[in-house]
């Protein structure tokens, strides 16, 4: 069985660098992980682990830029449109790794993952090739700072996931930051409030929304009517909730892991593992 794990979120959320940690959680495991990097705008310079597949290989960002006159934004789209009409490259290039995650490192352009036709593509294709695949989706935690900000974050994540059907996992990565801010003369006072509130952003409650009318008075009554249907959409089809990324703790990186591997049914194929590491005394307890 093969595994294929898409890393996607908005620009800067740190995809990259949860790419890079997994690897390294993979290796410190023993498993074995390969980097695809989907970013023909990546720098190359970046890379702690070379990218077994490389979409630079086929069409790099810079070339179109220089060559064909494109900007950033239209370039990228070029290149997407370029891998859509070369899905054989990528196929070649995944070849016949076994029983292997391969983790996508995915570009920060959200439209890709809202409307684009790329990843629908590339998701059909990999399932073609019979590869178990799920999509990570990061957002950061500086977007709980602005609740507007991080109620746009929530709708974007959510016409991701509806735009592209597979297992999903969302995640709010930079969780240190939050934390740090803990050091604080008010620490103690900020530290439960922000708890309290954590969990409300991590679930996202609708209500954030709609108890903050400063801007809605201050501005076109539409906007608060419009906020009202998001506080709505989110109450009725709560498919959005996020799980706590902080990289400075292994064990925040092991519980996204554990997640991948169960959405992903990890290992399920393979005979079952004889529960040798319990000796009796374990259940001395039940008795
Ligand atoms: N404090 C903190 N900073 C982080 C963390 N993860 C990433 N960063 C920083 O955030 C910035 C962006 O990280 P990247 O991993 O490049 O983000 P990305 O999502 O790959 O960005 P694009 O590919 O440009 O969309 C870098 O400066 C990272 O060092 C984190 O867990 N904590
Ligand atoms: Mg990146």
């Amino acid at each position: 069985m093969r595994y294929a794990v898409l890393v996607t979120g908005p620009a800067g959320a740190g995809k990259s660098t949860f790419c890079r940690s997994f690897m390294t959680h993979l290796k410190a495991a023993r498993r074995t992980g390969h980097l695809v990097n989907l970013d023909p705008a990546a720098d190359p310079e970046s890379f702690e682990y070379e990218p077994s597949i490389d979409i630079r290989d086929l069409v790099s960002l810079e070339d179109v830029m220089t060559e064909l006159g494109y900007g950033p934004n239209g370039g990228l789209l070029y290149c997407f449109e370029y891998l859509l009409e070369n899905m054989d490259w990528l196929e070649e290039e995944i070849g016949d790794y076994e029983n292997d995650y391969l983790i996508f490192d995915c570009p920060g352009q959200i439209e890709l993952y809202t409307h684009h036709r790329f990843f629908p593509t590339l998701v059909a294709n990999l399932s073609r090739m019979g590869i178990r695949t799920c999509a990570l989706y990061l957002v950061e935690s500086q977007f709980m700072e602005d609740k507007y900000k991080f109620f746009s974050g929530v709708l974007s994540a959510m016409s991701s996931m509806v735009n592209l059907e597979l297992p999903w996992i969302n995640v709010m990565t930079k969780m240190d930051l939050v934390t740090a801010k803990e050091n604080d003369p008010n620490a103690g006072r900020i530290a439960s409030r922000k708890k309290r509130n954590i969990a409300r952003y991590l679930d996202p409650d609708p209500l954030l929304l709609a108890t903050t009318p400063e801007r809605a008075v201050s501005s076109n009554p539409r906007f608060h009517s419009l906020n009202q249907a998001i506080v709505q959409l989110i109450e009725e089809h709560p498919l959005v909730s996020f799980l706590p990324l902080d990289l400075t703790s292994e064990e925040s990186l092991e519980t996204i892991v554990s997640h991948v591997d169960y959405v992903m049914q990890y290992g399920e194929d393979e005979e079952p593992k004889e529960p040798m590491d319990l000796d009796e005394g374990d259940f001395a307890d039940l008795e």
